[in-house]
Parts: C-alpha cells; structure tokens; sequence
C-alpha cells in the first residue's frame, strides 16, 4: 500500500507547476507563442457557439484569463449536448486564427456536463449585456459571467498585491480575531454570538450569567475592527496590518454598506505624527492601484474600467472646519448643510471630493464627540481628535484612521465601561510608544478603482440586511 503510495509522488510532483485543470493546459497558457503546433487538452465552459458549413467555432473559457480560446470542430465530431453553458473537454492542436489569436483545432471532444438552457430556465444567454441588479439574483451563477469572472480575479489580484506591497515596506500580516468581547468604534453595530446547542448553553449555564454569557463567560461578537489587536502586536513588531472579513449589522441596504465586509487594517508603531499617516495612506492607495494597473491589464479591460484620473495628483488635506466651510460656502448645492460638531453624510463626503475635481481629499482634525475613544487629542485644541478621513470619487469615505490616545490617564477616563478592555490600557504601562493607523475598506477600494457601482456587485456573496440565504 505505502509502495504505491510512494510511487505516485513523481507524477503529482511534475502536476504542481502546471496551471491548468486536472492534467489539462490552462487557456491562459494557450496564448503562449511556443503553444503553437503542440496538442493540448483543455476544460472549460462554452461561452459562444457558431455554426457555419462544415465546422463549428466554439468560444470556450475556464477562469484562468478574460479571454476565451477558440476552438473549431468538424461538425462530425460535435456532440449533441454541447450547447451554450456546457463543460466540456477538448484534444486537439493549437494553431495561430487568421487574426493572429490562439486558436484549438479539435481532433476529440467531450461534453462533460450538459447545460439545459431551455428546460432549467438557466438566466443567461450567449453576448447578451445584463443589468448588475439583474445578474445578482443569480448569485450562485454569477461567477460564470464574463464581467463578474473578471471581478473575481481582479479583487484576488488585489489582495495578492496589498499583501507584497505591505510586506514590501516590513509589514507583518496578523490574524486577529473574529470573535471578541470589544465593540472598538463604541456604535452598537456588532452582531452578538452564541451556541446555538441547548445542551452546550445548558452543560454551561451558570448562576446569574445571562444567556450573551454563557460560553465565554463575557458578551461575544463578530469583530467591527481589529485595530485594539493590533495596537498590542504593533508594541513588538512595528509595523503590522490584518486583513480580513470584518462585520457591522447597520440596518442600511445602501449601494456602499456590507454587513460582512473586507476591510485592511495596519498599525505603525513609533509612529508621531497625523501627516506621516496621512503620507502612508495615500501611498498605499495609489502603489496598490499602479500595482493593479500593471498586472491586472486584460481584466480591467474586459469589464471597462478606466485608469483613475487621480493616480499622478497629490491628495488635498482639509481640517475638519475647512470642510465644514466649504460645504456651508455650497449649501445652496447641497440637500442638508452641515453643522458643527455633526458626522458627515454620504452627500457632503461626495460633494468634497467633486469639489477638489475629483481627487481624493483627506479631513483631518475631527471633534472629539464624533470619534471613538482610542482616537488622540491635537496637541494644540482638547476638542479634536487627531483622526482622518480619506474620501474619494464615488464612494465617499475610504480610509478611516487616527494617532491613538497613548496617555495613560487620558485613556482611563475615555475607556467604555464594557468590553474588558484593562488589557488594551495596560499596553500604555509597559514599553509604551505612540502608535497610529488606518482601516481601508477593501470591497470600496474596488469599487472606486473599477468604477463599480454597488459594493455588492465586488463579492461573490454579499451580505446585507435580509440578504443571508445564498
Ligand atoms: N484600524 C482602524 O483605524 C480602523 C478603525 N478602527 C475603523 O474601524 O474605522
């Protein structure tokens, strides 16, 4: 048994380069000039189908790339059920199309499973263009839509590219918790966990304890923000970031509200200043972008987006009281004016940054009664905290980040009487430095960058309130 075992290493060795599915060429490897004149096997789902006299042109896709490989079969050799949606397995010879792309010359297929279009009522047809509300109905077959198939690759390609970019500059990647007793941003929009097993609830069940209680002896929720973690990792490695799911139960179904959503979250210790904060943000957003630009070429293309006209120009900073001047100078353009001391709705976020031309601006400043309690205080005005706000073209606030308090006794009179948070004081006793950081929403970031318009069309499966059954 083990011999045998042994003995099929090799092969699965050789298998691990390889790109493509099961012992098959990837159609992204296909679009290599040396491909051309070798056999190759492919697997994939038809996208397009033609019929002309003597063959059929069949447009055939499998993820690894936006584009398709063209594969043309004697009409002899068609089988019946290869039809539009279908997965099929194809052998043949790759050779260069009249138009210079790639092209399969088939010698045998296989239909691997048929795809009734007619009978199932299946929503999509071939070179049809469908509205996004449209296609999100269909959230389990989404993913086989060209543009969709896109997004996919485009927000790994995204990820894959924070990750080097942060590593790159000595970041560490910290796995914070999902669950957690602390509310962080104090807005009472946590989603409250518990055992769902009577028997666990009941083997546990203390005297007095409440039913929020009973498995870790405390309230337990899905995290709002990793940030207090990270402030007590960042005080031995300098410089980390955690990058995850991260859940708010607003009660909003708004085109940029998730109630699951990705955020990037990074600390930096030793840290003094608002502005050198403001510096690391917007650099991130513009190298992840050009990063993005550079690799993710055919994808971007594929679904429209255009470069962002920002990208060479220095972000604008506005104190909290600019911004409130400016939008009071426009009130006239504005459905609600601003007063003093209020947070910012989506409409004066938005009319900011049309009011720069379109590139992102930063506010800086903020009053201390609208931010949480682990934001600093500027050193020249008590009432304000030393926060920013990082608002860009078609979505509003970006980036939410400040200097964090790191007096001690400052600290002790802000701390929320709940939460068990002694811990994250403590880190204020022992070895303390100033610290700052950041929380980028990861889905938004897609949604400027590619001119999305609904942050549920950059998940696969979006959440939002009534939204959890698929
Ligand atoms: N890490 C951060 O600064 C983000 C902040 N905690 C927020 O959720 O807005």
């Amino acid at each position: 048994m083990l011999t045998r075992y042994i003995g099929r290493l090799h092969p699965l060795k050789a298998d691990v380069v390889k790109r493509g599915a099961h012992k098959c060429t990837s159609i992204l490897d296909t679009a290599s000039s040396e491909a051309i004149g070798k056999p190759a096997k492919v697997q994939g789902w038809v996208r397009a189908l033609r019929k002309m006299k003597d063959n059929v042109f069949v447009d055939i896709s499998d993820g690894s790339t936006c584009e398709m490989l063209q594969v043309v079969m004697p009409k002899a050799i068609k089988p019946d059920e290869l039809r539009y949606g279908s997965s099929v397995r194809v052998k043949g010879e790759l050779t260069s199309a009249p138009n210079g792309k790639m092209e399969l010359r088939a010698t045998e297929v296989r239909v691997i499973g048929a795809c009734n279009v007619s009978e199932d009522g299946y929503p999509f047809a071939p070179r049809k263009k469908y509205d996004p509300d449209y296609i999100r109905q269909y959230l389990h077959l989404r993913p086989r839509t060209r543009g969709f198939s896109s997004l996919l690759r485009l927000r790994d390609l995204a990820s894959a590219v924070i990750g080097d970019y942060l590593r790159d500059r000595g970041f560490v990647s910290v796995h914070t918790p999902m669950l957690t007793s602390n509310d962080c941003e104090g807005a009472g929009e946590v989603f409250v966990v518990r055992p769902q097993s009577k028997e666990v609830v009941e083997s546990m069940r203390k005297e007095g304890q409440t039913e929020d209680e009973i498995y870790f002896d405390t309230a337990a929720f899905l995290t709002v923000s990793g940030q207090l973690h990270l402030e007590a990792v960042a005080r031995a490695l300098t410089k980390v970031y955690t990058f995850g799911p991260t859940f708010r139960a607003e009660n909003s179904k708004s085109r940029l509200h998730l109630s699951e959503f990705y955020m990037l979250e990074a600390e930096l210790a030793f840290l003094t200043s608002i502005e050198d904060l403001m510096e690391e943000v917007e650099l991130l957003v513009k190298r992840v972008t050009e990063r993005m630009i550079e690799k993710g070429a055919s994808d971007l293309r594929a679904i429209g987006a255009l470069d962002p006209q920002w990208l060479n120009k220095t972000f604008a900073c506005l104190t909290y009281e600019d911004a409130l001047n400016v939008l009071n100078d426009n009130a006239s353009q504005l459905q609600r004016p601003l007063k003093y001391g209020e947070a910012f709705t989506k409409e004066h976020e938005l009319f900011l940054v049309q009011h720069n031309d379109g590139v992102p601006v930063f506010v800086v400043n903020w009053p201390k009664e609208i931010k949480p309690f682990y934001m600093k205080e500027c050193a020249d005005d008590a009432s304000k905290v030393a926060a920013l706000d990082l608002l860009v073209p078609g979505v509003g606030e970006l980036v939410g980040g400040s200097m964090r308090e790191d007096d001690y006794e400052k600290l002790e009179l802000k701390l929320p009487p709940t939460g068990n948070l002694s811990w994250y004081l403590d880190l204020r006793k022992y070895g303390n430095v100033p610290t700052g950081g950041y929380g980028m929403g990861f889905d938004r970031f897609l949604q400027c960058v590619l001119g999305i318009g609904n942050i549920k069309d950059t998940v696969p499966f979006p959440r939002w309130p009534h939204n959890c059954n698929l």
